[in-house]
């Protein structure tokens, strides 16, 4: 049996009384696309920054393919939270390069890599143009290049359709499939229930801090599970 990607266990970080993660467990495995659902404020961008190590448990832990944050393979994942990571200065292409590198790919294979990944998500025509002249939608598929280019085992993705047109979201499940299919293990979050049914294996569903179940992919009516669900928690809530 195999490590899972990402597996998190009773994880807590609270900003006050009512807003944060308290007390999530996660398994994201190898192949598996996995999205996290939940209304704005739920939690989903702490508990990425929480597996990622760009913030601090109060309490629980994070292990990337069976390693503790501290000994994680850094170069193996890739990871898109909020803002593209994109130098406003440099060009397209020279962004990707610059990724490649922190990735610790090697200068030989960087090349063929950038380009590589400039035809999977038709950038091609962006390459030469400075990152901070871009569409916002061009940025996050510049920032999403650059989160997939090495092909990494761990891959955590922020609401990565929001800028994006139609034909981006095509070109992003096309490559997030891909790279599942290879045994990566995928996080994603996302607003567009539709959307996240036509990719993910498992879609777990995030309220006031906690997971509190799972919608089912090829469900007929996933919008009003999800809002029966919600309901339902802030019910138990208020009572
Ligand atoms: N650094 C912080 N300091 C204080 N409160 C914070 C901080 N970061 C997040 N929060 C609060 O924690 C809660 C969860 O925020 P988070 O950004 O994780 O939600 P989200 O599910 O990603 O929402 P959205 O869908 O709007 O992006 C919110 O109430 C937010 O205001």
């Amino acid at each position: 049996m195999t490590e899972p990607r990402i597996q998190a266990r009773g994880l807590v970080r609270e900003f006050g009384a009512e807003a944060g993660v308290r007390g999530i467990d996660l398994d994201v495995e190898a192949g598996e696309i996995h999205a996290l659902v939940g209304l704005n404020g739920a939690g989903k961008s702490t508990l990425m920054r929480l597996l990622l190590g760009m913030l601090r448990p109060d309490s629980g832990t994070v292990h990337l393919d069976g390693h503790g944050l501290d000994s994680a393979p850094w170069s193996r994942v890739g990871h898109l939270i909020e803002n593209p990571l994109a130098y406003g200065e440099l060009t397209g292409h020279a962004n990707l390069v610059l990724a490649a590198r922190l990735h610790g790919v090697p200068a030989p294979a960087t090349a063929t890599m950038v380009e590589r990944v400039l035809s999977e998500l038709n950038l091609h025509g962006y390459a030469a143009i400075r990152a901070g002249r871009m569409s916002l939608g061009n940025r996050q598929r510049l920032g999403l290049a650059a989160a997939l280019q090495h092909d990494p085992d761990v891959i955590v993705l922020d609401e990565p359709t929001n800028a994006l047109d139609p034909a981006g979201v095509i070109l992003l499940r096309e490559a997030l499939l891909r790279r599942a299919a290879s045994g990566a293990g995928v996080l994603v979050s996302s607003h567009h229930l539709d959307e996240v049914a036509r990719v993910a294996d498992r879609i777990t569903v995030i309220n006031a801090g906690h997971t509190i179940g799972a919608l089912d992919p090829s469900g007929t009516d996933i919008e009003r599970e999800f809002f029966a669900l919600v309901h339902a928690d802030d019910e138990r809530t208020a009572a």
